[in-house]
């Protein structure tokens, strides 16, 4: 019996004891994120917090939210991606989401991995977006779930053609990607009828539910790890993909949710950086010597877990910091992390200084 399944039996027979009864599970769902980045937070020697730099960052973000009038529709305002509200969208959705992770390079801008499409070089998440846009231009059906379970149709010859890179780096981790792609493909076949359609409805409009629908059925949603003895759920990609459908269809139809405010802020390599800039997360003189020195920090190290839960959890201060100021702030950790990821990028093209983002290699961020 695993620790989660000790955990889970005694819990119950603690309820029966106290005449409580088994776990109700008709309660809502809830995905432990949050939970977890607390108690990542409070458990954190080398990430800290600071609450002075917090509250004025609030100031900051609430008034850049309010100057760009930053809603759900920003998201298609961006030139890549799909303004369509339809199945197609959402199954674009689902493969970028699928495989938004882990772009970093250690080459130059000229060097590093690219794609080109529509006379530009896209780097970064918008180079996975390009090339999704270019394979379907290109007539393949790069984001259908059964062309990726059917290895001689969409052969990993295909799919480096669909990756392919305008330089001599290829996609990093792209036998990763391949595997996310067949395993995605073999679950949605064999369990949703062949549609992401069919596994957003059974969420029955939870976010929450349809999280944990992705990280129960797909191991390459299972963004997870142990800390202090403890399993914690991050569950980035998850989130960002209920995320995106949220902010594509503006809450509507398939991006309808009645809990969306549930999702917390996705936990990558750009936003910590962005909130190290702003003052509001600070690394002890190690960890930040190994950040700044760009050295490797391994997936599911303490280091990671301490930069990932506590950005999580700055993400929540922030947020309550913005109602304080204004309680009819229309505003939510995912469009609060979309604002830094957005400004994280900004500055980055601005040529402005900000300490690197950490290096992990994984396929969860
Ligand atoms: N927390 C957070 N992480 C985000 C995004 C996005 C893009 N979201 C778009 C949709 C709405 C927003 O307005 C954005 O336009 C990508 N990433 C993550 O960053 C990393 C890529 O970084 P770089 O290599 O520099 O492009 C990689 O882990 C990727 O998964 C976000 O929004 N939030």
């Amino acid at each position: 019996m695993s620790d989660d399944e000790v955990d889970h039996e005694l819990l119950n027979l603690l309820r029966k004891s106290l005449g409580l009864g088994e776990k109700d599970s008709s309660l809502p769902p809830e995905t432990g994120v949050l939970t977890d980045a607390e108690y990542i937070y409070n458990n954190s020697t080398d990430v800290a917090l600071d609450m002075r730099h917090t509250k004025i960052a609030a100031m900051e973000i609430l008034s850049q939210m309010n100057q760009r009038e930053y809603s759900t529709k920003t998201w298609s305002s961006h030139e890549l991606h799909p303004k369509e509200k339809n199945e197609s969208t959402v199954n674009f959705i689902f493969t970028m989401d699928l495989l938004n992770f882990s772009f970093w390079s250690e080459k130059s801008e000229e060097e590093r991995f690219s794609v080109s499409w529509k006379g530009k070089k896209w780097t970064g998440y918008w180079s996975l977006v390009a090339a999704l846009q270019r394979g379907l231009e290109e007539g393949l059906p790069i984001t259908t779930p059964e062309f990726w379970a059917d290895e001689l149709e969409c052969s990993e010859e295909v799919l480096r053609r669909v990756f392919r890179s305008a330089t001599k780096e290829e996609m990093p981790m792209f036998e990763e990607r391949v595997k996310c792609l067949r395993e995605a493909g073999r679950v949605i076949e064999e369990e949703f009828d062949g549609s992401v359609i069919t596994l957003i409805e059974d969420a029955k409009n939870s976010a929450a539910g349809l999280v944990n629908i992705l990280a129960e059925r797909f191991s390459c949603f299972r963004d997870e790890a142990k800390f202090e003895r403890r399993k914690v759920r991050l569950l980035k990609r998850a989130q960002i993909f209920v995320a995106d459908l949220w902010a594509a269809f503006e809450g509507e139809g398939y991006g309808r949710f009645h809990d969306i405010d549930k999702i917390t802020m996705f936990a990558d390599y750009r936003v910590p950086q962005m909130l190290h800039s702003l003052g509001a997360l600070s690394f002890c003189p190690p960890l930040e010597g190994r950040i700044r020195r760009k050295l490797p920090i391994e997936s599911g190290e303490s280091w990671e877990i301490q930069i990932r839960g506590c950005s999580i959890w700055a993400i929540e201060l922030l947020r309550r910091e913005i109602i304080k100021l204004d309680p009819e702030a229309k505003v939510n950790a995912i469009l609060i992390d979309f604002l830094l990821y957005d400004l994280a990028k900004e500055k980055e093209r601005n040529g402005e200084e900000a300490i690197p983002h950490h290096r992990t290699r994984s396929i969860w961020y």
